[in-house]
């Protein structure tokens, strides 16, 4: 089993497959008389034939390393993660080779971070590491299955180490 070794979850490594939210750096504006820093307008969401709902999950926490069989995308709309907790979660992406997926990454975030995965982007289901997996989903609602599924010939371990 080829191993896909876990890195910290950065807006440079991330963009080609979505948007890292988080309060790095000074807020966008002040707000709500200066006791508010908003960090304004920082996902790209994009729906078609359906519109944007909230939902929230809770997913069983994964112990690692992890066995990835498969990943999944949404050809009709973005897909956002905000975590209800502090703890860190595990994020898996694969670049588009063709019309399948190509290298896979897997990514963790810190404390605070949320991500939105663009449009069409491969990534492995929701990864919470730690319980409660609690987070907040904003993804399209609409007709169809708007999910499209890859299931490798052979599973990768996801890991912090070789
Ligand atoms: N199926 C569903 O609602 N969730 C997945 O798309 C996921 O990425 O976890
Ligand atoms: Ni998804």
């Amino acid at each position: 089993m080829k191993t896909i070794l876990i890195q910290p979850l950065t807006v440079e490594a991330f963009a080609p497959f979505g948007d890292v939210l988080d309060i790095t750096g000074a807020p966008d504006k002040l707000i709500n008389q200066g006791l508010c820093g908003r960090y304004h307008d920082r996902a790209t969401l994009d729906f078609s034939d359906g519109r944007a709902g909230i939902s929230l999950f809770e997913a069983k926490p994964r112990d690692l390393p992890l066995t990835l069989e498969m990943v999944e995308r949404h050809p009709d709309g973005s897909q956002t993660f905000v975590p209800m907790s502090f703890d860190p979660f595990l994020v898996i992406t694969a670049e588009n080779l063709g019309d399948t997926p190509g290298q896979v990454h897997a990514f963790e975030t810190r404390s605070g971070q949320a991500i939105n995965f663009h449009r069409g982007t491969w990534h492995g289901v929701l990864t919470p590491l730690h319980a409660p997996g609690l987070f907040a989903v904003v993804d399209r609602i609409g007709p169809g299955a708007n999910l499209e599924e890859h299931w490798f010939d052979t599973p990768y371990r996801v890991a912090r180490d070789v």
